[in-house]
């Protein structure tokens, strides 16, 4: 469903106030009044929250529905069909409640079906949680010899050792004959013998491998290639431009987000802001069960990094109108900057942001002219469309803004009167940021990517990449994300040649070979409100359906060479054609890298050989390394989820 952006103006208008509401808040020039003013108002029409929502009934399963996906989890697993299998138990355990029985139930289950796929660590991850919530000692003989066989299998034989004897000492709380407690016990002397000896087996993790920037970093923009220069250009403001010739296949951005968020209820990714690794192996908040993690470690570092302030409101904030994932997002960066900030710094800091009169150039650098995506500062001085958009969304995000804040009072969190209208437009700014960056600007979100969801991309997670937003956009692109696109980090690769002063420019999301002009257009200036100037836009080049596909003397640009080019044209159509190729066109790089240039410098664009290469090469740099038993039925769930 449609986030409903109208939903304060709509209770305006029922009171008949809403012309005026617009009149009074296009009138007001500084965020501090505007907030001011629409707090006022939500107060007057008793519209400000006098209490916090609690949590629903339907957000954990009942005993009932819990036992019945479980049940239809054990008939796969007899079946064999362990992934089936799993995809149930990973819904019994988010759907259960850390700390019961059924609980562990559910993340005993998911460690047996782990157990069967061969992911050693992840089962032995979900035993020991099994045990703290109240797994049923007459049972607990049944883990320990888990963890002692997937131990063993890793090659790890004191631990397993260790396992197979913890096993024996719970034999006698097991319901079973004496008979066959006397088998079992042999049976586990047995493999306690065979651990002698053992050598430790390496499973690898799929670790993402982070490209290093060709040419070394920028002196003043870390996470971007020394071979850029950031330049005002004459149609769409500050653009990042080549200092020097740059190459397909050149690292010129490896940006880490400032902040990240998933999709809401999105239970196949941990939520800590620093990993959102995409796997199964999920544990839920035990307070909140709204947001999820990879495991212990993760829940503490979200805890200390602010999910124990956000905790408590979880609840009301997913009440919010707006899109829930948005509106997350912003309360997870507020209290983050409040708290470490404490209030009078953040106070003071953000009433200076806000004001910014800084010169269009310099915006988002530091006193010592550095622009990083670890400051605050520079995220929070992202471009925000906060004069262009509609009164309707202004007012909209204003008054989220105002009631937001008042849950976080509500919720204990202290913001002082004399304060309150300078944080809450802070948080006003943070919505308009996330709405243009992360809810409208989706191409660069972590996500998976199209090669496997064979259709488009499925984004995964929201995040805000303050480096990468300085990229202008064009329906040609010259650089594209690659690498691990599930990934949170995110590498920008050059993908047509960029002689030396040309603009290095990545796609918003409209490509001119997919869509026709007037459609790119209306969409750009629908979602980011500008028009767009690219070449394609600006010379109207024809879609990829009319795109001229023969070498003749009007695209030719030097005949001396038309033999060179007619026999590597016939190359590439022939590689292409292949079916080896389309499984690996990696293995192609440099040969796709070569003929591109070739075309480049010799024949006129658009032409369809040079943006099929194009395409091609955008491809061969994206990686599909998540691991497939995981993402089975993954994509599939991750598509209802969002
Ligand atoms: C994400 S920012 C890019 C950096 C920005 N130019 C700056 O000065 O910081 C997006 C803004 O850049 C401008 N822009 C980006 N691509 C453009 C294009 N193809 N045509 C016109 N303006 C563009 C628009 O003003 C847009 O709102």
């Amino acid at each position: 469903m449609d986030p409903d952006f109208s939903y304060y103006s709509k209770r305006f208008q029922m009171t008949g106030s809403l012309g005026d509401v617009y009149k009074t808040l296009a009138g007001l020039h500084s965020p501090e009044l505007r907030f001011s003013y629409v707090r006022d108002l939500l107060k007057e029409h008793s519209m400000l929250p006098t209490e916090l929502v609690q949590p629903c009934v339907e957000v954990v399963f009942n005993r009932e529905m819990t036992d019945m996906v479980r049940r239809i989890g054990n008939d796969h697993f007899r079946c064999r069909d362990y992934v089936a299998a799993l995809n149930e138990y990973m819904k019994c355990v988010v759907g259960t409640e850390p700390g019961t029985v059924q609980h562990a139930y559910a993340l005993a289950n998911r460690s047996a079906a782990y157990f069967h796929l061969n992911r050693y660590e992840l089962c032995l991850a979900d035993i020991p949680r099994a045990i703290k919530s109240k797994y049923p000692t007459k049972l607990l003989y049944k883990l320990y010899e888990r963890a002692g066989h997937a131990e063993y299998n890793l090659g790890r034989g004191e631990k397993a050792k260790f396992n197979y004897s913890e096993c024996l000492k719970r034999l006698d709380d097991g319901v079973m004959t004496a008979e066959q407690r006397s088998r079992y016990k042999k049976l586990l002397k047995e493999c306690i013998e065979n651990c002698n000896g053992l050598e430790e087996r390496n499973f690898p993790e799929n670790q993402p491998s982070i490209e290093q920037l060709t040419g070394g970093r920028h002196p003043f923009i870390p996470a971007l290639s020394k071979l850029v220069e950031l330049k005002c250009s004459p149609t769409m403001g500050r653009g990042v431009f080549a200092t020097e010739d740059i190459n397909p296949g050149d690292v010129v951005a490896v940006d880490e987000p400032y902040i990240s968020g998933a999709s809401p209820h999105n239970s196949l990714l941990c939520h800590y802001d620093k990993c959102m690794k995409l796997t199964c192996s999920i544990i839920p908040c035990p307070n909140c069960s709204l947001v999820y993690f990879c495991g212990e470690e993760c829940m503490q570092k979200a805890n200390e990094d602010g999910h124990t302030l956000e905790c408590p409101i979880m609840f009301s904030i997913n009440s919010l109108p707006g899109d829930t994932k948005l509106n997350q997002l912003a309360i997870r960066w507020f209290v983050r900057e409040y708290f470490k900030l404490n209030f009078v710094n953040y106070y003071v800091l953000v009433k200076k942001l806000l004001e910014n009169n800084k010169e269009p150039m310099v915006r988002g650098f530091s006193d010592s002219h550095v622009y990083s995506s670890e400051n605050f500062a520079t995220a929070f001085s992202m471009h925000c469309n906060e004069k262009e958009i509609s009164m309707d969304l202004l007012l909209f995000y204003f008054c989220l803004g105002a009631v937001m804040s008042e849950y976080l009072m509500i919720s204990g969190i202290d913001i002082p009167n004399r304060y309150l209208n300078t944080i809450g437009a802070s948080l006003v700014r943070m919505l308009l940021i996330l709405d243009v960056h992360c809810r409208k600007l989706t191409v660069i979100s972590p996500c998976i990517p199209a090669q496997m969801t064979k259709r488009s991309s499925v984004p995964t997670a929201y995040s805000l990449y303050p480096t990468i937003y300085l990229f202008n956009h064009s329906c040609d692109p010259n650089i594209r994300g690659s690498g691990n696109l599930s990934d949170r980090i995110r590498v920008m690769k050059v993908i047509q040649p960029i002689p030396k002063g040309s603009q290095l420019l990545m796609s918003y999301g409209v490509d001119f070979k997919e869509q026709n002009k007037e459609t790119r257009i209306s969409e750009l200036s629908d979602l980011f409100k500008f028009n767009c100037e690219c070449q394609a836009c600006v010379e109207n080049w024809p879609t990829n359906r009319f795109l001229p596909n023969r070498l003749t003397s009007l695209n030719l640009l030097n005949v001396n060479v038309a033999g060179t080019v007619g026999k590597e044209c016939k190359k590439f159509m022939e590689l292409t054609a292949n079916e080896s190729f389309k499984q690996a066109p990696s293995l192609h790089l440099n040969f796709l890298y070569d003929f591109l240039k070739l075309l480049f410098c010799n024949v006129k664009r658009p032409f369809k050989l040079y943006e099929n290469c194009v395409t091609w090469i955008s491809l061969a740099h994206t990686l599909v390394s998540i691991d497939e038993c995981e993402l089975s039925d993954l994509i599939n769930k991750l598509k209802n989820d969002l």
